[in-house]
């Protein structure tokens, strides 16, 4: 079959984007999914989302991994499909969609996609990392010398190391910037690959480092490989409410392939 798809990145986390709206994509086909994301045979990308009907909300988004599973939510890719709503004209400056972890509004100003992310009350704190679900599992763990960390195996090893093992996490590494700016390296589980970019993963970080006081700010800067992006909250006694991701989401091309 020929495949007509777009190619979307949000700060360098790129992603394959079907319009399934027709059901025309098969979701159990791992194999297909892991060849379209490849980079050397396949189109190439560090996931695969499907927009779909919502027989309530704007659409629906599904996520799969590089490895071609479908996997927990994906920030930089939910930013993504905002704008890829918007340029079917499904939206227009806002929308209500849903994800495998529930419902996400979003909004479109001044070119940036605001993405509001699950609300956050339990935070495991540790001597050298924190743990959080911000949609999808991450480790938090400050580094000093972040330039030159081996972000790819250094992450291998915590993400298949206890406790987190086959069902692994996300890890990030981090190094505090100023007050409220934090530079951050991610190695993404499912791509088991450091990526440019991880939109859950910043966002675990911001309230990770508020919640261990390294902050008191509530509108948080994360520096990350492939640009720049933005994390602000309001904590209500221990639970971190109204959490916005924002940044960049830009179409690189539309292609078909014969798959
Ligand atoms: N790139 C993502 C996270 C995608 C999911 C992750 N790889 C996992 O399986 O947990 C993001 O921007 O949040």
């Amino acid at each position: 079959m020929t495949l007509t798809f777009y190619k979307y990145q949000g700060t360098g986390n790129d992603f394959v984007i079907v319009d399934n709206r027709q059901h025309i994509f098969n979701k159990n086909n791992t194999k297909l999914i892991a060849f379209l994301c490849d980079r050397k045979f396949g189109i190439g990308a560090d996931g695969l989302i499907l927009l779909e009907n919502h027989p309530e909300h704007d659409f629906k988004m599904v996520y799969f991994n590089a490895d071609g599973n479908e996997s927990t939510m994906c920030g930089n890719g939910g930013r993504c499909i905002v704008a890829f709503a918007e340029f079917l004209q499904l939206i227009k400056y806002e929308t209500t969609f849903e994800a495998i972890d529930g419902l996400h509004y979003a909004k479109i100003e001044n070119g940036l996609i605001h993405l509001q992310m699950k609300e956050v009350d339990t935070i495991q704190i540790f001597d050298t990392h924190q743990f959080l679900d911000t949609g999808s599992p991450h480790h938090v763990q400050l580094v000093d010398d972040l330039a030159t960390f081996d972000v790819k195996n250094q992450g291998r090893t915590i993400r298949y190391g206890q406790p987190y093992k086959e069902a692994g996490t996300n890890v990030n590494f981090v190094k505090q910037i100023d007050q409220n700016t934090f530079a951050v390296r991610t190695y993404e589980r499912g791509v088991e690959d450091e990526t440019l970019s991880c939109g859950t993963g910043v966002t675990a970080v911001a309230i990770a480092m508020h919640k261990t006081g390294q902050t008191n700010a509530s509108e948080i800067n994360l520096n990350v490989e492939g640009g720049q992006l933005k994390v602000a909250f309001s904590k209500e006694e221990d639970t971190y409410k109204n959490v916005m991701l924002i940044g960049p989401a830009t179409q690189v091309f539309k292609g078909e392939i014969t798959c």
